[in-house]
């Protein structure tokens, strides 16, 4: 393996992208050799120290550039034997998380032609899903970064994001909480970060003052960072309600379409190919997530590698709702900022995550190492919750690159190409004013390259307002008695613990971006979401979903293609 990397290195033009000096650089791979079984192996002696780190980073770079140009030589080949022209559009957004979601909503204000692709079944199905949903006041970001800027901005946004979408959001505040000295210290760093990166209302507070506003914290804790203006969404719940409106506003968003290579002769944008045919567009926004680097790679301009960083989480029973008000967070370790007791919206307690790098953008694996540094962790902070409170727990990756910042940014060599990337934590936080920035860049570009050749007016129809209904467990008793007079399934709870209804369900299918799969109806409704864990709804919703769509139980996924539930069936499902 190693003489591979060493010959792939030497044929590697694009190395002094990392300043990299190449003897060095052997240098280092050469004293891997003989220690080095796997390519987990490599990913842990790159993080012993900063240069080979770096040399992770190359090695991850010329693994992943020279299997993407085969698989782009191999399925090229193969879509352009089918050359089905899908659609023109004016902008192709790729990806369909919380920033490609806030992308298109926010371009969708604009006298554009606007389609959003995702290679899942469902919005929010890749790192969105799960993230802790923690809207950072914006102390941790180094000032004058790129994360600094659109954090404490985006932040700011959120209120009236919440009013006009119609999604759930707690601004609580949070802590950062310390022991002793070393704490004091990272408290009194992130206290002088977050002032000159305009964090309103930072201060720091004594260990009984901060008692007084989060009474289980441990007498342990001396020192504490508040920020009043944290608050804490449901991820996947806010993506959503941004493509739905998005939807509302004449955007297309094509799932279960992969991007497969980009045609950029010329130097520009003008054709994605995707597992589904082809894609004619003059402005290509890379949203991909932990698969930035890649979509960049295929577009033709390349500056960062992601990086993927596991994180963890635990999710407590809603029993425990009372045990925190706001959001509790520890001082930094390796690779993160450090980690946050808070609560979901809905009251369910959320520790984690953990930072961990893994080689493997698909490794979303939960150890038990995971969970005990969780346990271990919070533990120590906040009193009130123990192990068999525990629900589920589960990961997400984070799209970490070198920089350790977003990538926002026009393509200087490719003609439409613009990046979107890197967007790890406080990704979620700053994703409104990520959306305004990429709007602001492609106007500019479009007045200096004049690629679609009009001029882009702001509509004067657009609809700021989500359309959804409210859940049928919060309705009043008058507006229950008028939905079941309309449909009598408001009367057939499904799933028990969350109070979810089968006309819920029904109406998920046929929403504005329809569910699909068990997972898709989980996150527009919450059934599976309790105590239980779809123990008991798990089996109905995969009825309902055969009945509605017309096909076999056996047919229905958790989450898209190869993960179906029913392999075969030996009776009937009975219950109703
Ligand atoms: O561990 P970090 O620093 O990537 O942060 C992740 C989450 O945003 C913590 O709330």
């Amino acid at each position: 393996m190693i003489a591979h990397l060493k010959k792939l290195i030497k044929e590697n033009e694009k190395l002094n992208r990392y300043d990299i000096n190449i003897e060095e650089l052997e240098n280092n791979v050469i004293k891997l050799n003989g220690k080095v079984d796997s390519w987990g192996d490599v990913v842990d002696f790159g993080h012993l120290a900063a240069s080979l780190d770096q040399v992770k980073g190359v090695i991850n770079e010329l693994y992943t550039a020279e299997s993407i140009k085969k698989n782009m030589e191999k399925k090229v080949k193969i879509n352009l034997e089918k050359d089905k022209i899908i659609k023109k559009t004016d902008v192709l957004i790729v990806g369909a998380g919380i920033t490609g979601s806030a992308i298109a909503r926010e371009l969708a204000k604009y006298d554009l032609d606007i389609t959003v692709i995702e290679k899942n079944s469902d919005i929010a199905e890749g790192t969105t899903k799960a993230n802790n949903g923690m809207v950072h006041s914006g102390y941790a970001a180094t000032p004058g970064s790129l994360k600094a800027e659109l954090n404490v901005k985006g932040n700011a946004k959120y209120d009236k994001w919440s009013k006009e979408l119609k999604f759930d959001f707690d601004r609580t505040g949070s802590f950062v909480v310390g022991f002793d000295e070393d704490d004091s210290a990272h408290i009194q760093e992130y206290y002088e970060k977050g002032e000159k990166n305009g964090v309103p209302g930072i201060e720091i507070l004594t260990g009984d003052k901060a008692r007084e506003i989060e009474e289980n914290l441990s007498e342990d804790v001396k020192s504490a960072l508040w920020t009043p203006s944290a608050g804490y969404v449901a991820p996947y719940e806010v993506a959503i309600a941004l493509a739905e409106n998005a939807v509302e506003n004449g955007v297309e968003i094509l799932l279960d379409t992969e991007l497969i290579a980009v045609d950029n002769a010329a130097d520009k944008i003008n054709i994605a190919y995707t597992n589904q045919g082809r894609i004619e567009c003059s402005y290509l926004i890379n949203a991909a997530g932990v698969y930035a680097d890649q979509v960049a790679e295929m577009a033709g301009d390349r500056q960062f590698t992601i990086h993927p960083r596991r994180g963890t989480l635990i999710i407590f029973d809603k029993e425990k709702a009372k045990v925190l008000k706001s959001a509790v967070g520890t001082t930094p370790s390796k690779h993160t900022k450090g980690g946050v007791a808070q609560r979901t919206p809905e009251g369910n307690p959320l520790w984690g995550p953990t930072a961990v790098e893994v080689a493997d953008k698909t490794n979303t694996a939960v150890s038990q190492e995971d969970l005990d540094t969780i346990i271990n962790k919070f533990t120590t902070i906040v009193g009130g919750i123990d192990k068999k409170d525990m629900i589920t727990s589960f990961s997400g990756v984070r799209a970490a690159n070198y920089k350790e910042d977003f990538v926002i940014e026009a393509s200087e060599k490719i003609k439409g190409l613009i990046q979107a990337a890197a967007i790890q934590s406080p990704g979620l936080a700053s994703s409104p004013a990520i959306a305004e920035k990429i709007v602001n860049i492609l106007l500019n570009e479009e007045k200096k390259l004049k690629l679609l050749g009009r001029k882009i007016k702001k509509k004067n129809n657009f609809q700021a307002e989500r359309v959804v209904n409210k859940p049928f467990h919060q309705c009043s008793n008058h507006e229950k008695e008028k939905l079941l007079a309309e449909d009598p399934a408001y009367g057939h709870v499904i799933c028990r613990c969350e109070n979810v209804t089968e006309a819920e369900i029904v109406s998920a299918i046929h929403g504005k971006i329809p569910a699909r799969t068990v997972d898709a109806i989980k996150r527009r409704t919450r059934a599976g979401m309790g105590r239980c864990q779809a123990g008991f709804c798990g089996p109905r919703v995969v009825k309902i979903l055969a009945r509605e769509l017309g096909i076999d139980s056996e047919k229905i996924t958790k989450k898209g293609e190869g993960s179906n539930i029913v392999n075969y069936r030996i009776k009937e499902l009975l219950f109703d």
